[in-house]
């Protein structure tokens, strides 16, 4: 089979780790795609190694895995609309491999990676009937759709409580009428698909058959007068506002954690102060203009925002044009509520939860479950609108608090006909006044898009708070006006609009705002906390405002609700196990022993004498780990000090030693959690070292296997039931894809993503790298950075490995990485 040999690379690694296979020539443009699904080109994800998808992190096998698993996301994106089988790959993947195409084809349907959507072949897979639990939903935004379709997908049984008369949340298309019974789609909320390489709406799109309309980017200003502003002067102040957001960027560099509570506009504003005298009145009219277009790409005021994290999702940028979706992107979500349950109007009030189920209060109306997701936006939870029974954990109320939740609204205007250029999509206006810079300061035609003569703009910033109570009719006219002082210097007339709807998505007790940022305080951990499950997995949260990489944005919210009815269905099955467990008397110490023994065949991490295995059912600080050390044969411990026996783990120490001299094997266990399991994988100097730093620094204290106690009961039955999963054959599946990045503007999008990236990024670009390898490195930054904070490899071995895989272009980009990230260069050396 040409193209489908096998090169051997290495001979002391078994099985499939020995070799590195060639699935075919493209392994560099298959690891681009897979990186543009959120995947890093040569390390796991978290939730791969969490996943169990490799028996050991580092190495060859880990290498061909990813070289797979790119392969399946690739040969699923060829072709979005086709339910991908496994059975495809049988040919092109050598039968050592075999278990490895199971571990990363299962992962990724299960995921929502590949095979989601809505395509008729997607569709027919979801079961006729449900055959799991009763599951609630709470919201029928773009989140409570996709983790609907997917729980549904599962088997479970689900209905999806909306307070709105309406599906889709904060995308919401309306139907506006013209002369002569056209209609032109607004997307009210939700516009724009801000980057679509690897967009999981754009596929979505894409099945549905429609083609995406890429933003252009020219966008001319005009000034207060409606004069056209000067190319020239425009882009001299543009400049100059993106060194500043530079200068910003190496302040917080050089503040280190004090830029934590410090704002963006507070480090923009001293710059603009020391500067500001040189500039003209119009130079700072153009200044504002830019702030605007900020805090709209923020939804939130610059005073607010956080000058050292306000940026903190820009890692995860999604690569690719910004685009339109013609006829608007409630197409998207009419097709994710078709054959979903949704009770409309049901307005949740409180929510029960504990080890039994939920119990969910709407409308007077009581709904019970055996586990419920929360979607809600972040403003509803900010508010207490709904009451929870116990209440949340303090630190979920905490991150509630600290995240901001900002503003943005919009006039939407159909015209009796188009007096405006359908050559640009965008132009915008200056504002005299500072307090009102975001007042209409940007214009969207829709009109070759909507069906009909559709302009749309925008208020941000404070003018979006004075706008909530801003009379319409002020609104129109203040709105007219601008356009009339465009337009009729150039001798066009300007209509009367036919229909206008205003927004006021801040009074709106369904939203409260518009969409997350992280405010002074606030970090990027906040989301990560919104996302936490809480009542033993009962109660889970999905929504924009739980993710960390995405938020803000529609393939964000869409991208959290695959990832809670993952989770969802973990638990489910968790507990269908232990009930099996508990109901088996047989499954007493003895088969328990043996149980932990066959999952210790299979590490998830392996050094020297110490073996771990992970379960996902809980989150860091709580222990998820279990560590084996065998004692015996294989370790090589030397004398310990005196000053150890004052530990009460020496007498332990001593007791194994004598174990030892027996050349008996011997297991002592403990509980960990994953960080401190990560933490004592990086320890050097051998086992003895390990084992001290492993009593003395984490202060742990290792038992026989009975002496783990009921706790680990919950972690072993976890990983038998994932490890199960994994090898059982797939049956349900579904959605979803993952991706990178979160909102940012339409027009002038470009300057401040530019200026958003900063850091890392512009350095990266101005070593004349072609613009994807920018995008590449970036990601593989971050992600390095991730590695050394916890998953990354230090075996030298994957060195070698890792060379082999990326002789090619992309190799040079990972060493372009290395000069600019110290940390992941100490890693990888
Ligand atoms: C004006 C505006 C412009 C935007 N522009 C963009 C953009 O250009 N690009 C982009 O990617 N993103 C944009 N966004 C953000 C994007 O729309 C959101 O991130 C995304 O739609 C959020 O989806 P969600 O499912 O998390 O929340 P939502 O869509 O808000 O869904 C939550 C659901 O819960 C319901 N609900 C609330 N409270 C209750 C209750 N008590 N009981 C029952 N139901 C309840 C709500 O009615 C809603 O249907 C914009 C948002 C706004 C408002």
């Amino acid at each position: 089979m040409p193209g489908n040999t096998i090169t051997s690379t290495s001979s002391n690694v078994p099985d499939v780790g020995d070799e590195i296979i060639v699935i075919n020539k493209e392994a560099t443009s298959e690891a681009l795609l897979a990186l543009s699904a959120g995947f890093p080109a040569d390390i796991l994800t978290e939730e791969e190694i969490d996943a169990g998808v490799v028996h050991t992190v580092g190495g060859i096998e880990q290498v061909n895995y990813i070289l797979i698993r790119n392969h399946i996301i690739t040969k699923w994106r060829e072709n979005v609309n086709d339910w991908v089988t496994k059975d495809m790959f049988t040919d092109v993947i050598p039968p050592q491999c075999s278990a490895l195409l199971d571990r990363a084809y299962n992962y990724l349907v299960s995921r929502g990676y590949i095979n989601f959507g809505v395509s008729s072949a997607i569709k027919e897979r979801m079961p006729a009937e449900p055959s799991k639990s009763n599951v609630i939903v709470i919201g029928a935004g773009l989140a409570g759709l996709a983790a609907a379709r997917q729980l549904m997908k599962f088997g479970f049984k689900v209905i999806v409580l909306e307070g709105r008369k309406r599906a889709g949340g904060r995308v919401y298309t309306r139907k506006m009428e013209g002369a002569n019974r056209v209609s032109a789609a607004a997307d009210l909320g939700g516009t724009v698909l801000t980057g679509t390489l690897g967009n999981p709406l754009g596929i979505l799109a894409r099945q549905l058959g429609i083609s995406l309309h890429k933003i252009r980017d020219k966008c001319p200003l005009y000034r207060i007068d409606g004069s056209p502003v000067d190319p020239e002067l425009d882009l001299k102040v543009e400049t100059a506002f993106n060194r500043l957001l530079e200068k910003a960027s190496r302040l917080r560099q050089l503040m280190g954690d004090v830029s934590m509570d410090v704002s963006l506009g507070a480090a923009l504003e001293t710059f603009r102060q020391v500067y500001g005298d040189a500039v003209t009145d119009e130079e700072m009219g153009l200044f504002n203009w830019h702030l605007a277009n900020l805090e709209y790409a923020n939804a939130g005021l610059l005073s607010k925002l956080s000058l050292a994290f306000w940026d903190q999702d820009d890692p995860f940028d999604m690569g690719g044009d910004h685009c339109f979706m013609p006829g608007g992107n409630g197409q998207v979500v009419q097709a994710l509520a078709e054959n979903v349950n949704i009770l409309y109007e049901k307005t949740v009030t409180a929510i029960q939860y504990g080890s039994d189920g939920v119990q969910v209060v709407a409308g007077g109306q009581v709904f019970q479950g055996d586990m419920a997701l929360c979607t809600v936006p972040l403003g509803v939870l900010k508010n207490g609108s709904i009451k929870f029974v116990p209440e949340l954990p303090q630190r979920k109320l905490d991150s509630i608090k600290r995240l901001g939740f900002g503003l943005l609204n919009k006039v939407a205007m159909v015209f009796p006909y188009v007096f405006w250029s359908t050559e640009l999509d965008t132009f915008g206006h200056l504002s005299e006044d500072k307090s009102r810079r975001g007042e209409f300061f940007l214009f969207y035609s829709y009109a070759t898009l909507s069906g009909g003569p559709l302009l749309m703009t925008l208020v941000a910033g404070e003018a979006a708070h004075e706008f909530e109570t801003m009379p319409p009719t002020d609104a129109v006219t203040r709105v007219i006006k601008i356009l009339k002082g465009i337009f009729e210097p150039q001798g066009i007339n300007v209509p009367e609009p036919l229909q206008t709807v205003c927004t006021r998505w801040g009074s709106d007790s369904f939203s409260l705002g518009a969409y997350s940022n992280v405010a002074v305080g606030a970090s990027g951990d906040d989301y990560d906390i919104l996302a936490e499950n809480v009542g033993d997995g009962r109660l889970f949260f999905a929504g924009e405002a739980t993710t960390r990489r995405y938020p803000a944005t529609m393939h964000g919210a869409y991208l959290s609700g695959l990832r809670e009815a993952a989770k969802m269905e973990h638990y489910a099955n968790i507990r269908a196990l232990k009930l099996k467990v508990h109901r088996e008397p047989s499954m007493s110490a003895h088969s328990c022993a043996s149980l932990l023994a066959d999952l210790f065949r299979e590490p998830d991490l392996e050094f020297g004498s110490f073996s771990i295995i992970f379960s996902k059912i809980k989150a860091d600080p709580q222990p998820s780990a279990i560590l084996r050390v065998t004692i015996g044969e294989r370790p090589k411990m030397k004398e310990r000090s005196k000053e150890d026996h004052q530990h009460s783990n020496k007498l332990l120490f001593q007791q194994l030693k004598s174990h030892f001299n027996q050349q008996q094997q011997l297991y002592v266990y403990t509980l960990l959690t994953k960080h401190q399991a990560l933490e004592l994988r990086e320890v050097r100097g051998g086992d003895e070292i390990r084992f001290r730093y492993l009593c003395e620094n984490l202060g742990v204290k290792l038992v026989g296997r009975k002496g783990l106690g009921p706790s680990a009961e919950l972690i072993i039955a976890s990983i038998q039931s994932e490890r199960g999963k994994q090898r059982s054959a797939l049956n349900s599946r579904s959605l979803k894809s993952g991706l990178i990045k979160p909102r940012t503007t339409i027009m002038k999008q470009k300057i401040v993503r530019r200026a958003k990236i900063l850091g890392n990024r512009v350095a990266l670009s101005s070593n004349g790298l072609p613009q994807e390898a920018g995008m590449v490195s970036s990601a593989i930054t971050s992600s390095r950075l991730s590695a050394v904070n916890g998953i990354g490899t230090s075996n030298p071995q994957i060195s070698g490995a890792a060379n082999q895989f990326t002789s090619r272009p992309i190799n040079q980009v990972y060493h372009f990485c290395y000069l600019h990230s110290p940390k992941s260069a100490m890693c990888w050396k």
